[in-house]
Formats: structure tokens, C-alpha cells, sequence
């Protein structure tokens, strides 16, 4: 388990042009294959402030077959952020030691900081056939990719940047360069919208959380699914594959 030390977030940092192309890929070592998994697996990116945690913080209450995930991060917790709830914060050595083991499924720079999500967050629970729920950025979201071709990729996107530069302010939380540092990694993460399966456009709240809850129903109807849930019935109903 992650210590409690905590790194200090000097300086963030604006993405690279390459972000992805320099992204290290966890990916790449393999963790299974799909057969294996047969949970969800919902991986849910957006640029900051865009209301990604909020919408994933209202599914998870109103359904409980969605699990989420605590990942690891270099980044200072804010105010009333907690070690182990938000994110397990650890030092930069702790996680260099983690990539070192091996114990990302993925993981990025964002902002100048480094997240990554544990082997062992995701794997038992997709074993066991849960969904998961990933909240992480652009770059993650394209290593899973790699490894778990059937994730479902769901990008959320502000209704304009003034909108999305007054949820940062709103949220009070950064400080006025790090909300800036972040509108201007915005452009770059909303460019890779067309990588993902589903777009969400966060206006009214509501509405956008209907959208989300629709995804995760959709996917619980693919046949593959039903066929695994319902097997009685397709039993009963004489239906072999
Ligand atoms: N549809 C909405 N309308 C108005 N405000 C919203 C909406 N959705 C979220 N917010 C607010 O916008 C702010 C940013 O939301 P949130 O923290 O969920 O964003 P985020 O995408 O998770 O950001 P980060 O990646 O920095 O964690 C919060 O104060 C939240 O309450
Ligand atoms: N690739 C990953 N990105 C992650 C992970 N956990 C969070 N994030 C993303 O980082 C930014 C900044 O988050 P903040 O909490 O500092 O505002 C945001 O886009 C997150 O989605 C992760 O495990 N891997």
C-alpha cells in the first residue's frame, strides 16, 4: 500500500504537443485478455473542470453495480482532500517504484503531475464481472484501450470555455496559473474526443447524467452480456451461442 508522504506540487506543467505519443504505456506489458474480464469497464476522461467527477460521483450513487477506483497520484491533495479517498498521494520515488513493478494498468503526466490506476484496483473486480468506472485523462483512457479492447471510452465535453473556465474559478480550488495551465491543456485533451466511443456534453446536469446512465444501461443490453446474465433464459429459450 501507498504511503501517506506527500510530494509537493511545485510547478504544473502545460501537456507536451506529443502528450500521447510520449505517454508511458503500461499498457504494453498486458494484463489479460477480454475473455477473461467479464465486467464493464467504463473509462470516463474530460478536461478539467468539465464536471467529469461530479457526474461520476452522482452514477455511483444512484447505481451500486458501479464500482469506482482510488488512483495513485504525485499531486498535493487539496483542502479537504483525504489519502486513500480521492487519490492515494504518494511521493514521486514511491510511484517511480510503482511503475517500476509494474502496477499500473496505466498511467500520465497530466498537468505536471503524475496519476496512474493500480493493476489491482481494476483486475478482480472486471474477474469477478463488476464494472468499474475510470476517471482518468485522454492519455490513460488510450492505454486501456490497448489492453481491454471492449472499454467503453466516454469523453466529456463543457458547453464553451467560458463555461468550463468558470467552473474552475467557481470550484475554487487552483490557484488563477494552474487554472490557466488547464484551459490551455484543455484544447489539446478536447482534440482527442474522436478517439471515444460516446461524447457527453455537460450543460445542464441533469440531463448529462441521463446521458452517462445511458451508456452504462446500453452496454448491459449488448447480447454478450445479457447472454452471460440471462443464461437461464436463453437456455430456456433454446438459444445455443
Ligand atoms: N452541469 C454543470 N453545471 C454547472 N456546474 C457544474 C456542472 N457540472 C459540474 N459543475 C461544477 O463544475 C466544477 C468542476 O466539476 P468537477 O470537479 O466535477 O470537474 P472535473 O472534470 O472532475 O475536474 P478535474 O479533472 O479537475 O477533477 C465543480 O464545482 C462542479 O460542481
Ligand atoms: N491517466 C490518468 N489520469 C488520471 C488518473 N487519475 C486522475 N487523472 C486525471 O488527472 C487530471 C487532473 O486531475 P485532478 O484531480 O488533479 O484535477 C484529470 O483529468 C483526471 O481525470 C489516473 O489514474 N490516470
Amino acid at each position: 500500500m501507498a504511503s501517506s508522504n506527500l510530494h509537493s506540487n511545485s510547478s504544473e506543467q502545460p501537456l507536451p504537443p506529443g502528450a500521447l505519443a510520449g505517454a508511458a504505456c503500461a499498457a504494453e506489458a498486458g494484463v489479460g485478455s477480454e475473455a477473461e474480464y467479464p465486467g464493464n469497464l467504463f473509462v470516463v476522461a474530460a478536461p478539467s473542470g468539465a464536471g467529469k467527477s461530479s457526474l461520476v460521483k452522482a452514477l455511483l450513487e444512484l447505481d451500486t453495480r458501479v464500482f469506482p477506483t482510488v488512483s495513485h497520484t504525485t499531486r498535493a491533495p487539496r483542502g479537504q482532500e483525504k489519502h486513500g479517498r480521492e487519490y492515494f498521494f504518494i511521493p514521486a520515488h514511491e510511484f517511480d517504484a510503482m511503475v517500476a513493478a509494474d502496477a499500473f494498468i496505466e498511467w500520465a503526466n497530466v498537468h505536471g503531475n503524475r496519476y496512474g490506476t493500480a493493476k489491482k484496483a481494476v483486475e478482480d473486480r472486471i474477474q469477478q464481472g463488476a464494472d468499474v468506472v475510470l476517471e482518468i485523462d485522454f492519455q490513460g483512457a488510450m492505454q486501456i484501450r490497448n489492453v481491454f479492447a471492449n472499454a467503453v471510452l466516454i469523453f466529456i465535453l463543457p458547453p464553451s470555455l467560458e463555461e468550463l473556465r468558470s467552473r474552475l474559478e467557481r470550484r475554487g480550488e487552483d490557484r488563477p496559473d494552474v487554472i490557466e495551465l488547464r484551459m490551455r491543456n484543455a484544447s489539446v485533451e478536447m482534440a482527442q474526443a474522436g478517439s471515444f466511443d460516446y461524447v457527453i456534453i455537460n450543460d445542464v446536469f441533469e440531463r448529462a447524467l441521463f446521458d452517462l446512465k445511458s451508456i452504462v444501461h446500453a452496454q448491459r443490453l449488448r447480447y454478450s452480456a445479457q447472454r452471460r446474465a440471462q443464461a437461464q433464459v436463453f437456455h430456456a429459450l433454446g438459444i445455443q451461442a
